[in-house]
């Protein structure tokens, strides 16, 4: 009889015969697109780990060497173990156009987070829920803007104290849990977003993800499904928030049922937009909560991440924070805490925009997956199976494109809008707007719908904080912390303090 060892053995032989074998036939089909690390089946796959650890410095060198066409590196985060990294106006403007049909938005997202074995069937039951949050949610955020101030208070003033000394708070942890609820207030209410298990299972769901879609993207092929199986929480998880709004949820299917979608007193909440726009086959309970899952996985570590190096950079740029402070209390005294005093927030929103293109959480962007052989008008194809994304980071850091690139200049946008030429400028140049150039929420009809969201809970925070607390970063610190990077991402280190206490006014 074989030994078990002879069958690992031959099991194991067998995946480098398959991995050698694909691996091959991709790099055949993509030998006009130039390498960044090696393209030689062994040492590419060292090329793949420098790329796990050093993604943006390579980057970085293909950008530098192939400005305005393409580059390919090695990676383990694709199936293909290729990814083609495109640059320039033209050809990130064309990756922006290609239709769905050749280069695919979701395939790419069920890729990277490796949804098919993290997610299991949840990962095959579409995305309407993208446009829920780009109608619902995004329109829920001007007549719902005082629970979002409101919520914003009482955690910030649960979380981190208003005393009369300096006071160090880990700020990632801090602003997880503070966004965690005050996204919660807008998407189930009070006082369900304050309940401390219900907030902690959905940011242990989230860390939890990206652990175990690293974890499954270092398996052979033939593994994933069990690892993944073994490593999902997806099951457990629903489980546990099936506890908190199974009954809320089945309710409200009870009254939709009876008395149709308009009715005297319907919430205005993420469980009546989703019905709003559910499919029948989605219109139950299981379903409703894995959405509520996943819409909180993809809003909650992003947001408090930007707003993390939003307010390092604040601490590390002290020069802001007295003209800042003059505009939100003249729109504050203009307009109160409103919608509108936001808007006119120009050098607040052109600071957390600043701080968005040096410190991005990707470098990286608009990544897809091509369904069929997608050429650009350069001649550059992505054979079917390949991933292509867009040189974000480099793309920010370029001199060409960006004065003085490198230096974080706070009011940049909001200069550009008051002192441009082109009417446009005033538009173009708002946080939540997308371009070539400007890629932190991606770009295209798939850029972030939650980016309206995003930016209304970040600029509130902030004046909040402006307005009722000094800051400074801890002493000897001069610059904000870098954060890690993992693969394409980067992870706002969990270590980055800031003193605070009561603004001394
Ligand atoms: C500052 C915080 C955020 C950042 C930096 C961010 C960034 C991104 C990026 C880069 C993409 C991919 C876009 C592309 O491929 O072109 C994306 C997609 C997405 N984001 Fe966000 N996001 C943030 C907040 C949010 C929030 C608050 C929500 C939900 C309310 C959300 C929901 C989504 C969803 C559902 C998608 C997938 C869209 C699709 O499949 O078409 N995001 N986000």
């Amino acid at each position: 009889m074989m030994s078990t060892v002879s069958a690992l053995g031959i099991v194991l032989a067998g995946v480098v015969v398959h991995r050698y074998y694909t691996f091959s036939k991709t790099r055949s089909k993509l030998k006009a697109i130039p390498t960044v690390g090696s393209d030689n089946f062994v040492t590419a796959y060292l090329s793949a780990w420098r790329f796990f650890l050093h993604a943006p410095d390579m980057v970085q060198e293909g950008y530098d060497k192939y400005y305005g066409n393409a580059f390919k590196v090695p990676t383990l985060e694709t199936s293909s173990g290729w990814m083609v990294i495109v640059s320039g106006e033209k050809m990130i403007e064309e990756l922006k156009n290609a239709p769905n049909s050749e280069l695919d938005h979701y395939e790419a997202t069920k890729e990277l987070l490796q949804l098919d074995y993290t997610f299991g069937k949840y990962a095959h039951r579409g995305t309407y829920h993208n446009d829920v949050i780009r109608t619902g949610f995004t329109r829920a955020l001007a007549p719902r803007y005082s629970d979002i101030c409101d919520e914003l208070v009482e955690s910030f003033d649960t979380i981190v104290p208003r005393g009369k000394d300096w006071v160090p708070v880990p700020l990632m942890d801090a602003l997880v849990s503070i966004i965690c609820r005050v996204s919660n207030r807008l998407m189930v209410g009070a006082p369900l977003c304050r309940d401390p298990e219900f907030q902690a299972i959905q940011t242990e769901f989230a860390m939890h993800v990206m652990l175990s879609a690293g974890i499954v993207h270092l398996c052979p092929s033939p593994f994933k499904p069990f690892v993944g199986s073994m490593v999902s929480k997806v099951p457990h998880t629903i489980k546990r928030l099936h506890n908190f709004l199974g009954a809320v949820v089945d309710e409200r299917l009870k009254r939709e049922a009876e008395l149709g979608k308009r009715w005297e007193g319907r919430p205005n909440d993420m469980i009546s937009w989703l019905l709003d726009h559910a499919p029948a086959e989605y219109a139950d309970t299981e379903d409703i909560v894995h959405r509520i899952m996943i819409i909180s996985f993809a809003a909650v570590h992003t947001t408090a991440s930007m707003l993390t190096n939003s307010i390092l950079q604040l601490a590390a740029h002290s020069e802001y924070v007295e003209p800042l402070r003059l505009e939100i209390e003249k729109s504050v005294e203009d307009r109160g805490w409103s919608k509108e005093a936001l808007a006119q927030m120009r050098k607040l929103d052109s600071f957390v925009r600043e701080s968005a293109r040096l410190s991005g959480l990707n470098c990286v962007s608009a990544i897809r997956k091509a369904k069929s052989d997608f050429t650009f008008s350069n001649g550059v194809t992505i054979p079917a199976g390949v991933t292509v994304a867009a040189a974000s980071y480099a793309t920010h850091r370029d001199f060409g494109i960006y004065e003085d690139a490198l230096s974080f200049k706070g009011f940049r946008f909001s200069d550009l809008r008051e002192n441009g030429t082109d009417e446009m400028d005033w538009l173009r140049y708002q946080f939540v707007n997308t371009q070539h150039n400007y890629l932190p929420f991606g770009h295209g009809k798939h850029a972030c719908p939650g980016r309206f969201v995003a930016a209304t809970q970040i600029k509130t925070a902030m004046a909040h904080i402006l307005l009722n607390y000094d800051l400074k970063l801890p002493d000897g610190q001069v610059n904000p912390p870098d954060g890690e990077w993992f693969g394409t991402q980067r992870v706002v280190s969990s270590k980055a303090q800031i003193l605070f206490r009561q603004r001394h006014v």
